[in-house]
């Protein structure tokens, strides 16, 4: 069975520039892809039922953001095929790399493929907006600038880098943290590119790290590391990065950290693993 990546993302900043009228936050950020993946795989029915064959622990089954790709496709496609979903979760559920998302942008372009269907990337996008503001920069496919409530997006090129990502154990609401009172919502919008790591900095952070002191412990101890090009907060939490010129950098900074802290290495990358199979 072909296997299919889900890579995460890190918003190397996230500024808050607005408020649209029905809620929702006006953002300028910088996603990055990571080599870092949930792995999927798929095998077409002919009657119409979408199955998930893995349960994902905590997430019931027609909650999971591959499932409810799949149906809305399959709704607004007016397709008379099925699925099943066989998902292997690596990602940290909502610890803000977007993993529930890019499961869901890969379940989009793979079933656009074996159903048939030839949407364009811009549909599939518009689609997957629906799921969650995080999921068109995955169909997108690489590096970007994002405004709006992320769906405006620009690629941008970013040097080589190497990650090394934290994992505090607190699962965060994003909903929650949008909704603070706390929350500054009026960042003063600027232009990219040109793009420096040093350019801005995560608007969530400050009121993150006042309702779960565990994320402000794990970034004090990533900003004390040397040859660190950034520290910073990804989306809305929990996990923290820091970003390294280097692997060696990156893996010798991992080797330090203390008993109780957990997190990974992994490289940036600069397009989406499928972007490939795409092209074929
Ligand atoms: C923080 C980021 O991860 C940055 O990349 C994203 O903006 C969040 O994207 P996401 O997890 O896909 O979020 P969604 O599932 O669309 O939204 C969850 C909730 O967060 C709030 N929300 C989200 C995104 C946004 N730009 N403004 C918001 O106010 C809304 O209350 C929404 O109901
Ligand atoms: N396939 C999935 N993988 C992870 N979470 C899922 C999935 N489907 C539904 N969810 C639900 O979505 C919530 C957020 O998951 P996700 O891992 O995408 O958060 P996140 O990384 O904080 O996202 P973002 O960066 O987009 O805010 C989870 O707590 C879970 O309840």
């Amino acid at each position: 069975m072909q296997t299919f990546l889900a890579p995460a993302k890190l918003n190397l900043f996230l500024h808050v520039v607005g408020r649209r009228e029905d809620g929702y936050h006006l953002l300028q950020t910088v996603f990055r892809l990571i080599d870092f993946a949930d792995q999927l795989s798929f095998v077409l029915r002919d009657d119409s039922a979408i199955k998930l064959r893995t349960p994902t622990p905590g997430v019931p089954e027609e909650n999971n953001l591959c499932v409810r790709a799949a149906k809305l496709l399959q709704q607004r496609s007016h397709i008379n095929l099925g699925v099943e979903i066989f998902l292997e979760k690596h990602i940290p559920m909502g610890g803000g790399l977007g993993g529930g998302s890019s499961d869901a942008a890969t379940t989009l372009l793979v079933l656009n493929r074996l159903w048939g269907l030839n949407w364009n990337r811009a549909r599939l996008m518009e689609v997957g907006l629906e799921l969650g503001a995080d999921v068109p920069v995955f169909i997108y496919g690489e590096n970007a600038f994002a405004e709006g409530i992320g769906e405006k997006l620009s690629s941008i090129a970013l040097p080589p880098a190497w990650y090394l990502v934290l994992i505090p154990s607190v699962h965060i609401s994003t909903g929650q943290i949008f909704s603070s009172k706390e929350l500054t919502r009026n960042t003063n919008p600027i232009t990219i590119p040109p793009f420096s790591p040093w350019q801005g900095r995560n608007d969530l952070e400050t009121v993150v790290c006042q309702m779960y002191p565990v994320v402000a412990r794990y970034l004090q101890w990533l900003k004390q590391l040397n040859n660190t090009t950034l520290v910073a907060m990804s989306g809305s939490g929990a996990c923290v990065f820091a970003e390294f010129a280097n692997e060696r950098a990156a893996k010798y900074a991992f080797q330090q950290l203390p008993d109780g802290m957990s997190g990974f290495v992994a490289e940036g990358l600069s397009y989406h693993p499928l972007q490939k199979f795409l092209e074929e």
